[in-house]
This record gives C-alpha cells, structure tokens and sequence, in this order.
C-alpha cells in the first residue's frame, strides 16, 4: 500500500527523515499515527523509528533532546516541533510484567516491529508513502480486529497493560479483539494487578470516553481485566448495566468517575475514598463529588438553584449528561445551564452587600457570623425573595438582626 497524501504532521516531519536517510540511515513513522491516518483519523504526535544509534541521531541535529534516551528515544527539535526519534530495538526481560529488563538496539526494521503490541500498530510508513505491513496489520485495519503480534501471551507477558490497551482500542475504535488474544487476556487478566494505577487509569478513562464504550466494558467484564481494577471486584453486575446504556458518548474524565460513582451506588465520601485509590486528580474529585450531587438531584426530582449555584458550568453539564445516558436526565441537555445562566447570582461575590458592608455599614462583628448571613442572602436571592439590590439586602439583614434580638 501506499499512500498518496500523507497528513500536514507528517509533511512537517519529512526533513528528518530526509536527513537520516542521507546520512545512510533507515527512518519511517511508526506508532498509533500510522494506524491513525489510515483509518483517515486525525493524528496527535509524530513518532520516528530508525536504525541510527541515539548517539548517531544526536550528532546529525542541532538540536535534541535526551527524553528516554536509555530506551533509544531522543526529541529532535524542529521549527518549534518536538519528535520522538527513537533507534530500532529489541527487548527482553520483563520479569516485573511492565518493562524490559534490557533494551537492544538493532538495525533492522522487522526486529523492531515484532516486538510491538498489535498488528494494527506495528505499521511503518515510509516518507515516501509506501506502508511496511510484516504482519497483515492493513488487513485487520480493513476487517476491524486488534490482533496481538506473534504470540499474544507473549506480548501480555512482556506489558501486562496491553490488555486494557486492547480494550480501549476495542472501544476507540469500535473493534472486535480476535479470539486468540482475547483469551490470552482472559488468562493473564491476573497481571494487571503488576501495573501502576495510574497507567491503568489513563486507559480505563481512554475507554470509556471512547465510541464504542459499552463494548470496551463488556469486554473487561468477560475477561475479568475488571476485577483486577481498584474497586470494581463485586460490582460487575453494575458494570454491566453501564455496558448496556444505549446512549453512552462521555466527553470527559468528570463524566466517566460521575457515571461510575452514580451505578456502583457510592455515597459521596465513598466516591472520594474510590476515586483516591484510582489515584484520581483532587480538583477532578471534586468536580466529580459536585456532578454526582446534581445527578442525584434529578433522580429524585428536585434540582433547587442553590445546588445549580454551588456548582459551575462544566460539573453541570456533566452531572446533567450522566443523569441523562442513565435514563432519567432532561431531553434538553443545555435545561440546568440555561436555568444556572439565568440565576440572579451565580457567585457570593455577585452579591450586591460585602461582608465589608456588613461590618462597616451595619455594625456586624468579624467572625464567621459574616461568611452565615452572607449564605443566608445567597439563599433568599436564589429564592427569589429579595432582590439582589443594595438597599433591599441592607434592609434585609436590619429585618434579620431585629427578629433575632426580638427572640433573644
Ligand atoms: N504497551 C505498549 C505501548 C506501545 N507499544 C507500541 O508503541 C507505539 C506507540 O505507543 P503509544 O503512543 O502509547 O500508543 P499508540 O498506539 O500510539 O496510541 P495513541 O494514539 O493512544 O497514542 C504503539 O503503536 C505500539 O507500536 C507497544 O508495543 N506496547
Ligand atoms: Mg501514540
């Protein structure tokens, strides 16, 4: 195969492939941008492969970068563009399921090839267009199949975390896993407990924003990959019922933890206590914690505006999008932003008195007392009993403090 017209990225790329071709060397574009751009996607970051030696690569650039240099990487810097060029090589080892013990470099393009996970990824693309294909990767790219290169338990065996990067293809992809390798995850699925949260995470999350997440989950659920993820050994029967949800397209990190929390049933500070053993980011918790809160809310019908107050516009369209992919949220997605655009605060800052006001202005004593009345007029503005109007909210609190030293 070869293509006719390759992406701007890669035009942008040519001059280093060029340059080490000239200086005798082998270069092609390797990686998920290959697959990418034949499957006509669009393609994030340019990857090199070359027979140069990283020390042969630095020394035909100006400008590089040592970024893996251990494993053969360096980023050759170009007009403002970084590319990972990485040397041809071998690995061997694996005694901790995740990395190499050893990395070899060689020379020849095959031997770098065999070593990667799926056919689908083992594509070389010259920068003439020809496509190197060893092992039918067009072929399952045509008929939709991630296939693991040479033994798939092997390849399992070598990174434990292939097998959620199987599925979170499946998912981003929309493609079947070939029986072979996915009985080979079904009996290694045990060795994802070697992997770092954190990796596992970053796929898991991948997955589930993908097309095709229902499968992607079912598929974890089948090889039992679920079980040997933080929290879900138990619960597959409310993993399945996200598996069946017909409408399913998350957008973002929020949105997968809310729709997780939500059908695993987690009470908040279970959420919170969940989230942190995925390693979770704090400021992703919680936002989760505040969409979960608005999901909740439409459950059981009563979204007030205090609680579209509390929250912001992105926890609002996720807690809003979540509640609807289960079944129960408004027909129109933008309902709850358009009411929260149309509160008469959104802020405690928007409101016409300052606590300086308060103290200045009414005699108030510093103290938390300012931060209490201030939320009282939060709540009756928000009511739509007073206008958020100076002089309303100062005869307000006169109206408040009288009733309280009438009662004391
Ligand atoms: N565990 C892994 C990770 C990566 N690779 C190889 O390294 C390439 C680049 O890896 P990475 O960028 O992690 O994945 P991509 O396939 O490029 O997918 P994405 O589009 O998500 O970057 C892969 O295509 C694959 O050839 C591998 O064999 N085994
Ligand atoms: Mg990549």
């Amino acid at each position: 195969m070869r293509l006719a017209q390759l992406p701007e990225e890669f035009k942008n790329a040519q001059p280093i492939l060029t340059k080490l071709e000239s200086a005798g060397y082998e270069a092609y574009f390797v990686g998920g941008s290959v697959r990418d751009t034949i499957l006509g996607k669009p393609i994030h970051d340019v990857d090199i492969a070359t027979s140069a030696y990283p020390q042969e690569v630095k020394a035909l650039f100006k400008r590089t970068v040592d970024t893996g240099i251990e494993h053969g990487t360096v980023m050759v810097l170009d007009h403002g563009n970084g590319y990972e060029t990485t040397t041809f090589r071998t690995e061997s080892g694996y005694q901790d399921y995740r990395r190499p013990d050893e990395v070899t470099f060689v020379r020849q393009l095959a031997d770098d090839l065999k070593r990667r996970d799926f056919t689908i990824n083992a594509l070389a693309l010259k920068q003439d267009g020809t496509v190197v294909d060893l092992f039918h990767g067009l072929d399952d790219l045509a008929a939709k199949i991630i296939r693991a290169v040479g033994d798939p338990e092997a390849r399992f065996g070598e990174d434990a975390l292939r097998m959620m990067r199987a599925v979170r293809f499946a998912s981003q992809l929309n493609f079947t896993i070939e029986p072979q390798t996915q009985k080979a995850i079904k009996d290694h699925a045990p060795l994802l407990s070697k992997i770092a949260v954190e990796r596992i995470h970053e796929e898991f999350v991948k997955m589930m924003i993908g097309p095709a997440a229902q499968r992607g989950l079912s598929l974890m659920i089948q090889t039992k990959l679920a079980d040997y993820c933080p929290g879900f050994i138990g619960h597959t029967i409310d993993l399945s019922t996200i598996a069946t949800l017909p409408h399913l397209q998350m957008t973002d990190e929020v949105e997968v933890w809310t729709l997780v929390a939500l059908h695993l049933g987690l009470s908040y500070q279970d959420t919170v206590e969940f989230l942190q053993v995925w390693k979770t980011a704090n400021h992703i918790i919680k936002a989760v914690v505040m969409a979960l809160h608005l999901t909740y809310a439409q459950q059981y019908h009563r979204v007030k505006p205090r609680l579209l107050f509390d929250l912001d516009p992105g926890t609002i369209r996720a807690g809003t999008n979540v509640a609807r992919y289960s079944g129960y949220g408004p027909e129109d997605p933008n309902q709850w932003l358009e009411v929260y655009d149309k509160l008469p605060i959104r802020n405690t800052r928007e409101l016409a008195i300052t606590g300086k006001d308060l103290i200045q202005g009414l005699g108030m004593t510093p103290g938390p007392a300012i931060g209490q009345t201030l939320d009282q007029l939060v709540d009756t503005v928000l009511a739509g009993e007073v206008k958020n109007d100076h002089a309303a909210l100062v005869a307000q609190v006169i109206e408040q403090q009288k009733s309280a030293n009438a009662s004391e």
